[in-house]
């Protein structure tokens, strides 16, 4: 079995159809969809227009061309090739069964079947089926094309090569796939979702705090630990120094305390209903579902950034598991195309992310040296000086950057980067980097850098190999022409001119 999905099909398209279909094809996978809604071209088109919009926010790492989306008149149609096939279709057991058999029918034999339920056995999904060994739980959270954990669980006749394939055809789209030990309604995250959403519906019914209040206490508190380090780990912190054991010791009598309402669940009276559908639309009502899903994703961008960065920049969590994707993404890059002409080279075209804007409202000063930095990796690329360059033992090394800040930068803002090589020899690049506002063409920001080609392992500066020489010959012939950057050889406050 290949690791790799080379065609996806999606039966359902709703919110969380719509994400898988927005997961796949933006990791370049092809997808046929399958939805008798009258309007589910126009739902779907609207989830892809935001996870778009998401991951030029979230990452600057080289996206593949994204998949191709054919709409199908059958269930049949839309199966037919594809190598994972992913039901979301309502929550109803009759429904689901009925659906995941067709899908056994008419799916070629070695294809894996998800299905996004939220709580329904697999034993009893698979059934009817002809073959229930490929069959699984793949379920998602919602936005799926940005939370990356799809839980895994298999049946009592799904086989365990099902849920390790799943789980590998996983990882190049981004996503982690968690192996749940044993079948169990709701599984894992759901088990916890509800039993705090249970308790969340007593406190407003019993008038302890409204919506908003009760939204303010998790997401000021325990929501964002939760986002980094999840519950047994925060305890274990929680400890002390005498770590879990000293925790529950201290915790552990409380659970018999009356602290919890989570035996007897609320009676969803209308009365309750509307207290907290209008609670809801007074906290949240002024903004449409679009935008909060767009507030959403932003933030969500900028979490998984932060913990990119987190555990002294090797990466924490999901933050981590974004950095995986994007060195495979760089890895699977195809080979720069830029045309080598009498033009600085223009070299990376991206958005000012939410994570680098400061409490100016501007992108803060790191992130100029980041997008110099990037400008930089992309010119190594250019000339050779790729990942398997740098694993071999050699490389580049930035020894001199002089930034110069001219514009503002806003969140959001569309932005590229040029380059201009101005001399250089067989160790060193000497060039001046532009970032540019995309609209007008103003220029933002300048850097004057220098690198040094290096053996790493000997941390010694050495002459660059003449493969990589050539190329670097090449830009400077095109760029010998262009007069001397206006900026290029100042200093901190010299006059200009
Ligand atoms: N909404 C959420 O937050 C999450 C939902 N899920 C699960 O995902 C599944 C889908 O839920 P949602 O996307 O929220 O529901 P939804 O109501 O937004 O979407 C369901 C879609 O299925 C389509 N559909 C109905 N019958 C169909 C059929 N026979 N063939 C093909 N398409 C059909 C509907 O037209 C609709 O577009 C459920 O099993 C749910 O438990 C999982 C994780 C989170
Ligand atoms: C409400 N829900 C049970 C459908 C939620 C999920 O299944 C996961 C999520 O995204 O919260």
């Amino acid at each position: 079995m290949t690791t790799q999905i080379q065609k996806a099909a999606c039966i359902g398209g709703g919110v969380i159809g719509g994400g898988w279909i927005a997961r796949f094809l933006l990791a370049g996978i092809d997808v046929k969809v399958f939805d008798p809604h009258p309007e589910a071209q126009r739902i779907v088109g609207e989830v892809i227009a935001n996870a778009e919009r998401a991951y030029r926010l979230l990452t600057m790492a080289p996206l593949p061309p994204k998949g191709k989306l054919t709409f199908c008149q059958s269930l049949e149609e839309a199966v037919e090739g594809a190598d994972w096939i992913q039901e979301s279709v309502p929550e109803r057991l009759d429904l689901k069964r009925g659906v995941l058999t067709k899908i056994d029918a008419a799916a070629k034999p070695d294809a894996l079947i998800g299905s996004s339920t939220s709580g329904l056995k697999p034993t009893d999904l698979q059934r009817d089926m002809k073959h229930p060994e490929r069959l699984f739980v793949a379920h998602p959270y919602n936005p799926v094309y940005l939370l990356p954990l799809a839980e895994l669980v298999g049946g009592e006749k799904t086989s365990r090569a099902t849920l390790e394939t799943a789980r590998d055809r996983l990882k190049p789209i981004g996503m982690k796939g968690v192996i749940i030990n044993k079948e169990i309604e709701a599984f894992v995250g759901d088990r916890l979702l509800e039993a705090v959403w249970r308790e969340g519906l007593w406190l407003i019914k019993d008038d302890i705090c409204d919506t908003e209040t009760l939204d303010d206490v998790i997401r000021y508190s325990f929501g964002m630990r939760w986002a980094q380090m999840g519950m047994f780990e925060t305890y274990r912190i929680a400890g002390g120094e005498a770590g879990m054991r000293h925790f529950i010791a201290q915790f552990g009598p409380c659970l018999s305390w009356p602290w919890t309402k989570l035996t007897d669940v609320v009676d969803l009276t209308d009365e309750l209903i509307d207290k907290i559908a209008n609670q809801s639309d007074a906290q949240s009502g002024a903004r449409g579902i679009r935008e909060l899903e767009r507030i959403r994703d932003q933030n969500l961008c900028g979490i998984m950034q932060a913990l990119k960065a987190g555990d002294e920049g090797r990466g924490w969590g999901a933050g981590k598991l974004l950095a995986e994707f994007e060195e495979h993404l760089w890895k699977n890059a195809p080979k720069a195309k830029v045309e080598v002409k009498v033009e600085p080279l223009r070299l990376l075209d991206i958005k000012v992310s939410p994570a680098w804007v400061d409490y100016n409202g501007h992108m803060t000063e790191f992130r100029y040296l980041q997008v110099f930095g990037d400008t930089s990796d992309a010119l190594l690329r250019l000339i050779g000086v790729d990942m398997e360059y740098v694993e071999a033992g050699h490389s580049y090394y930035t020894v001199e950057t002089h930034i110069r800040h001219l514009g503002e930068s806003k969140l959001g803002q569309e932005i590229y980067s040029t380059l201009q090589l101005v001399s250089h020899d067989e160790k060193r690049l000497h060039y001046f980097s532009r970032i540019h506002d995309a609209k007008t063409g103003d220029i933002l920001a300048t850097a004057e850098q220098m690198m040094v080609h290096v053996d790493s392992k000997a941390a010694k500066a050495c002459p660059a190999p003449a493969h990589v020489l050539a190329k670097v010959k090449e830009i400077a012939d095109a760029h010998a022409s262009l007069p001397v950057p206006e900026g290029f050889g100042r200093h901190v406050g010299q006059k200009k001119g």
